[in-house]
C-alpha cells in the first residue's frame, strides 16, 4: 500500500538518483573529453604552421600537375634523336624481317648480327654538311619541282625540273661539281660505309654503294608528282630492290632551317604512341636495316626548306654503282 510518506521518500530517492546519473554522465562525459584530449596529443599537438590550408591546396594541385604531366608524356612518340643533342651513338635494335634475313644470308659477310636503326652526329662533321649544302642548293637552283620534293641523283645527273627530271650533265655551259665537291662527297659516303660496317657488325668491302643515292629539298609546296608525295610510310627494300642498309645525312637543321620534316620510325602502324622520330640536324647520320622491320615516313615540312642525302647500300654487288665522277 502507498502511503503518503512513502511517496515522498520514493521522489526524494528518485531525485537523489537522477542527480547521482546526471553527476556520473557528466564524469562520464568529461573522462570521454579528456580521452579525446588525449588521443589527440597521445605524440603531442599537431604542427601548425601559417597559411596550412593553402600549402595543402597547393601540394595537392602540384601532385594533379605531375600526374598529368607524367601520362602526357607516356602518351607520346619515342625521341631517338634530338635538334639540339649530340649523339655518339644512339639507337635501337630491331627484330630482322625474315624477308631481309634470307636476302642477306646470300652475301656472306653482310649478315648484321642484329637489325636495327641507329643516329650519329660524329661520323660527317658540320663543315663537311655545309659543303654538301651549298652544292645542293647551287646545282637545284638549275632546277626543282613544281610540288614538294626536289630530287637530284649525282651519279646519273637526273634532276627534279617542274614535273619531270632533266640530266643537268647535259647543260654544258654549267659546271656543276668541283673537286672539292666530289672529294667532300666520296669521303662522306666512305666514312657512312664504315660506320654502317661497324654499327651492324658486318665486313666493309661486302657493302656496296647502289643506286638511287640521291639528295633531296623538301618543302611544303602541294604535290604535282607521285615523287612530290614523300610523307607515305613506306619501306624501302619494298621501293628500292637493291637496298640493304639505308643511310640518311642532314644537311640542315629541324626547328631552325625548317619546320615539320621529322623522320619517324613505326613500330605498330595503328599505335602512334610507339612511333620513334629522328630530328634533323646538319651532319647527322641515321643508318637502319633496309627490310620491313623498319617503316617509316618523314612529316610533312610546313615551313622552310629541308635538305638530306640518302646514300643506299646493297649487299649484292651486281647492284652496286661508282661515286660520280669530276663533271665540268
Ligand atoms: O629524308 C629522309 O629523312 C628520309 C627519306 C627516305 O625515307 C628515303 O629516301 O627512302
Ligand atoms: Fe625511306
Amino acid at each position: 500500500m502507498k502511503t503518503r510518506e512513502g511517496n515522498v521518500i520514493k521522489r526524494k530517492t528518485d531525485k537523489n538518483n537522477k542527480g547521482k546519473k546526471d553527476s556520473e554522465n557528466e564524469k562520464l562525459l568529461k573522462s570521454e573529453d579528456e580521452a579525446k584530449d588525449k588521443n589527440t596529443f597521445k605524440y603531442g599537438p599537431m604542427p601548425r604552421f601559417p597559411s596550412q590550408r593553402i600549402w595543402s591546396r597547393g601540394i595537392l594541385i602540384l601532385g594533379i600537375f605531375v600526374y598529368l604531366w607524367y601520362f602526357s608524356k607516356s602518351s607520346k612518340e619515342t625521341v631517338l634523336a634530338k635538334q639540339t643533342d649530340l649523339y655518339h651513338r644512339r639507337g635501337q635494335v630491331v627484330h630482322c624481317s625474315t624477308e631481309y634475313l634470307e636476302d642477306v644470308k646470300q652475301y656472306p659477310g653482310c649478315v648484321p648480327q642484329q637489325c636495327g636503326r641507329y643516329v650519329s652526329d660524329k661520323i660527317v662533321t658540320t663543315h663537311e654538311a655545309e659543303i654538301l649544302l651549298q652544292l645542293a642548293q647551287r646545282v637545284m637552283a638549275l632546277g626543282g619541282s613544281k610540288g614538294g620534293a626536289t630530287i637530284m641523283d649525282l651519279h646519273s645527273g637526273a634532276l627534279s625540273f617542274d614535273d619531270k627530271f632533266v640530266n643537268v650533265y647535259a647543260q654544258k655551259k654549267n659546271k656543276i661539281l668541283t673537286p672539292t665537291d666530289l672529294a667532300v662527297y666520296k669521303l662522306v659516303r666512305t666514312k657512312i660505309q664504315n660506320a654502317i660496317a661497324d654499327t651492324f657488325g658486318i665486313d666493309v668491302a661486302s657493302l656496296h654503294l647502289t643506286h638511287p643515292t640521291f639528295f633531296s629539298r623538301l618543302s611544303n609546296l602541294k604535290p604535282v608528282t607521285p615523287h612530290d608525295e614523300y610523307w607515305h610510310i613506306h619501306i624501302d627494300k619494298h621501293t628500292y630492290e637493291s637496298f640493304h642498309y639505308t643511310s640518311l645525312l642532314y644537311l640542315n637543321d629541324y626547328g631552325i632551317d625548317f619546320k615539320g620534316g621529322r623522320f619517324v620510325f613505326l613500330n605498330d602502324a595503328s599505335s602512334p604512341t610507339k612511333n620513334v622520330t629522328v630530328e634533323p640536324r646538319k651532319g647527322r647520320v641515321s643508318m637502319f636495316t633496309s627490310g620491313s622491320e623498319n617503316p617509316h615516313f618523314v612529316e610533312p615540312v610546313t615551313e622552310g626548306l629541308r635538305f638530306a642525302i640518302t646514300v643506299s647500300f646493297t649487299c649484292d654487288p651486281s647492284k652496286a654503282i661508282q661515286d660520280p665522277v669530276h663533271k665540268v
